[in-house]
This record gives C-alpha cells, structure tokens and sequence, in this order.
C-alpha cells in the first residue's frame, strides 16, 4: 500500500500521480522516483538546509507569535478608540460649562468632587471638610484647574470674582504637601493685597480643619520679629513685599 509522502501535503497536481496502481510500470517509477526523492531529502536534511516540503507546516512558536502581535493591534486600536471618546466627552463637558483650554494633553475636568478620591486619592479629612462645607459640585474653574495641577503641571487660570478660584489651588496644593515634616515652608501663597491674603488664609483654615496643618499668614509683626528657624510653617500667605522683606534681612529661607 502506498501511504502519502509529505510534499503531497501541497495542492500541486502533479504529485495526485503517487496514486497509480501497484503493479503498473508507472508504479515502478513512482517507487524509484520515491526512493531517489527520500534519500535527495535525508542529504538536504544532513547537510542542514530545510525540506522545502515541511515549509508548509506552521509551528506552534510562529503561531504563538502571530496571534500576539493581532492581539497587540486590537488593543492599540480599542486604546485609541477610547481615547478619542475620552476627548469627545471632555470637549462637550468643556463646552456645557464654559471652560476654555490652551495646551496639549490637558487633563480631563473633574465631573465631580468624588472624582477627587477616585481619580486622586483625595485624604478623607480634605474630602469630609468639603462636605461640610457644603460644597456639592466643583465650579467651572476648580473642574479644570484641580485636575492640571494634580497632574504637576503648571497653570494659569482666568475666572470672575467669587467663582471658586481660591479653592481651585488650596485643594492640589494641601493634596501635595506633606504637613508637619519640619523642613521649613512647603507653599507658598503671593497675594496682591492684605485683605486677599486674610481671605486666603480664613479659606485654607476651614479645609484643614481638624488637622494639624500649619497655616500662616504673613503679617507685619511675623514679618519683622518671626523667627521661621523655629516656626512651624506648612503653607505661607503674604503679599510679595513682606516676603522680600523678610527674605533680605535673612529671616526667612525659602531655598529648601
Ligand atoms: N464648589 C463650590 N461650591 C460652593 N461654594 C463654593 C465652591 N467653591 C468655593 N465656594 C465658595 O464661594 C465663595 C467665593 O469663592 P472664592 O473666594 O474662592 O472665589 P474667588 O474666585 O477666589 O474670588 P476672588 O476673585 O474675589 O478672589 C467662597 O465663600 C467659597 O467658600
């Protein structure tokens, strides 16, 4: 009986003659000729070249392989599929409240003050402060700022009087810094006027409230006779021209 050689595995015509009758002459050919083929074989085998019939097979590595590199070309593209969505969604959010952008790869605004938690691990007492203050939803310029600054990029932000903008940089910045470690002052916050100032500090004041977080306000009396070697300071609230002050006559380090 005659069993079928490899290379018939090819969808090649010719080799279909391997099915003659046995005791045909054409059978002693194709004996003769099968016998030439497998020793032609064993040699391209010995001397290292591949059986040019084998080609045909896949192994499983090549597969393995094949099916990676589709999968990875799948995910690129439902990555970016999403991502397009993602700058679709922030777009429209954007247009509903007004918010206007320049930069690239802003970060997405927030949706609400739960986000601050999920997105960035807001502390519990930050996010319970806020609550009794009774803040439900941020404002336009806290949806957009908070998001920018969290994300250690800089910022510069326009928006009316009264729509939020203190908090817009309070919350990253009590969100980033460390309170209590004892190397100096960690923020610093430059107001225009005194009375911004007082406003800013009464503000940062009622969200860190409950926690040992050291808010000073720079007044006049701080500004000449304070000694910050020994003041315990987390964030700094002055106009510019106390902060100089206090800074050229040594008092003050701010290099740290
Ligand atoms: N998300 C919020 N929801 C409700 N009230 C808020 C919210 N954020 C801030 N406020 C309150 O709105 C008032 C005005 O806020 P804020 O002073 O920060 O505004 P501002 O834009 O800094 O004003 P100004 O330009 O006068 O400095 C404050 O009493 C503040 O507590």
């Amino acid at each position: 009986m005659f069993t079928r050689r490899p290379s018939i595995v090819q969808s090649n015509d010719e080799k279909e003659d391997v099915y003659a009758p046995e005791d045909s002459e054409a059978h002693l050919n194709v004996v003769k000729g099968g016998n030439k083929e497998k020793k032609r074989k064993r040699n391209l085998k010995d001397s290292g070249e591949v059986v040019e019939a084998f080609n045909v097979f896949k192994n499983s590595k090549s597969l393995k392989t094949e099916h990676a590199t589709s999968s990875k070309v799948d995910d690129n593209a439902r990555q970016r599929n999403q991502l397009e969505k993602l700058i679709e969604q922030d777009f429209i959010f954007r247009k509903k409240h007004g918010i206007h952008i320049s930069g690239h790869n802003v970060p997405s605004p927030l949706r609400s003050f739960e986000e601050l938690k999920l997105r960035y691990g807001c502390k519990s007492y930050l996010w319970h402060n806020l609550l009794d203050l009774k803040f439900k939803n941020p404002t336009p310029i806290q949806r957009q700022a908070i998001p920018i600054l969290l994300s250690g990029r800089e910022c510069f932000a326009c928006a009316p009087t009264g729509s939020g903008k203190t908090l817009a940089f309070l919350l990253p910045m009590l969100m980033k810094i460390k309170r209590g470690a004892k190397d100096g002052v960690k923020g610093l916050i430059l107001c225009p006027t005194r009375e911004l100032a007082a406003q800013i500090t009464r503000e940062c004041k009622k969200l860190v409230k409950g926690k040992k977080f050291y808010i000073k306000l720079m007044t006049k009396e701080l500004c000449r006779n304070g000694d910050f070697e020994t003041l315990k300071c987390d964030i700094l609230i002055s106009t510019p021209l106390r902060i100089h002050f206090a800074v050229s006559k040594r008092k003050l380090d701010l290099s740290r």
